[in-house]
């Protein structure tokens, strides 16, 4: 089988840490803006009967759509025998529910669109909280991968003793299952949102853990407030400031100089290019495209180009 890689503006590294993992090539894509901001893309590569993935993370989808979707379509025009999208961050899930009358189900849509133009997705911990998963509403081959083993093992390196603390019940499934990896004790505060960046924290007594490190654990960090908000509430048990360790920094306006204000170290994965960048997903990616790859290869040509 051949494969070969693409990857949209900025998932350059992310892309060539993964075709070194599974042995692709990594195919040349032209991706510019006109000077109106509209985009002009070229392939420059031989994709006919190959099976082909781009490599997009989706941080701020709404600027990287277009350009995303003109790939798939040209790539499947030229011939591609299989389109698939490595998202190592997948956007559009946290409104999962119309909370108001007349809202978008952003979350359906997003999935609608992007399974009419791939084979297969392949990204990790997508934020799944009233979904159980992602095959509920994206209509493709999906793998939705853990960071957790290696959150954990980022932890065992580089902390002593440490204290694993999930911010709200939904970070339970995160703390939980790191502080299984390593033998760690966990604890699980509780968390009220009333607004995009208000949010409540209860915090949970933390006085039998006195002495070790606190590790606050979640999949995201958008505005910040969560994390900040549960770093307060662990200063105030006389604990010093805590690692705040995340799968997916997006660090939305002032989120790190906040975080940072608090004296929070910050750890992520590169799922999303950023310097508190500590931990790689290539490997876990790369293996499961290539999974996705020979399974869509076994099957033939999906489908037909327009
Ligand atoms: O508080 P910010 O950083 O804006 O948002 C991130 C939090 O909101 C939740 O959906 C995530 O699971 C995380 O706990």
């Amino acid at each position: 089988m051949t494969m070969m890689l693409f990857p949209m503006l900025g998932n350059e590294r992310m892309t060539n840490a993964i075709a070194e993992r599974i042995g692709s090539a990594v195919g040349k894509l032209e991706l510019r803006r006109f000077p109106d901001g509209e985009s002009y893309i070229r392939l420059h590569s031989t994709v006919a009967g190959r099976a082909v993935a781009v490599v997009c993370t989706l941080a701020h989808p709404d600027d990287r759509f277009l350009q995303l979707l003109f790939t798939a379509r040209l790539l499947r025009e030229n011939g591609a025998r299989s389109v698939h999208l490595v998202a190592p961050y997948l956007a559009y899930l946290r409104q999962d529910r119309r909370f108001n009358d007349g809202e978008a189900l952003t979350s359906r849509q997003f999935a609608q669109l992007l399974s009419a133009e791939f084979d297969g997705l392949v990204t990790v911990d997508p934020h799944l909280h009233r979904y159980g998963n992602l095959q509920e509403v994206y209509s493709i081959e999906t793998e939705a991968l853990a960071a957790s083993p290696l959150l954990a093992e980022w932890i065992r390196d580089h902390v002593e003793a440490p204290l694993i603390i999930g911010p709200d019940s939904e970070s339970e499934q995160w703390a939980g299952a790191i502080a299984g990896h390593i033998g760690a004790p966990h604890v699980v505060f509780t968390k009220t949102r009333r607004g995009d960046r208000d949010v409540l924290i209860a915090a949970s007594n933390l006085s039998a853990w006195k002495g070790r490190t606190p590790i606050l654990v979640d999949d995201v960090i958008s505005s910040g407030h969560t994390l900040a908000n549960a770093a307060r509430e662990i200063h105030e048990q006389g604990f010093p400031a805590p690692i705040c360790l995340a799968v997916h920094g997006l660090f939305a306006s002032d989120a790190e100089a906040m975080l940072r204000g608090l004296g929070c170290r910050l750890v992520t994965t590169d799922s999303i290019p950023h310097s508190s960048n500590a931990i790689t997903l290539a490997s876990i990616l790369g293996d499961a495209l290539a999974g996705q790859f020979a399974a869509i290869d076994a099957k033939g040509l999906r489908r037909t180009p327009k």
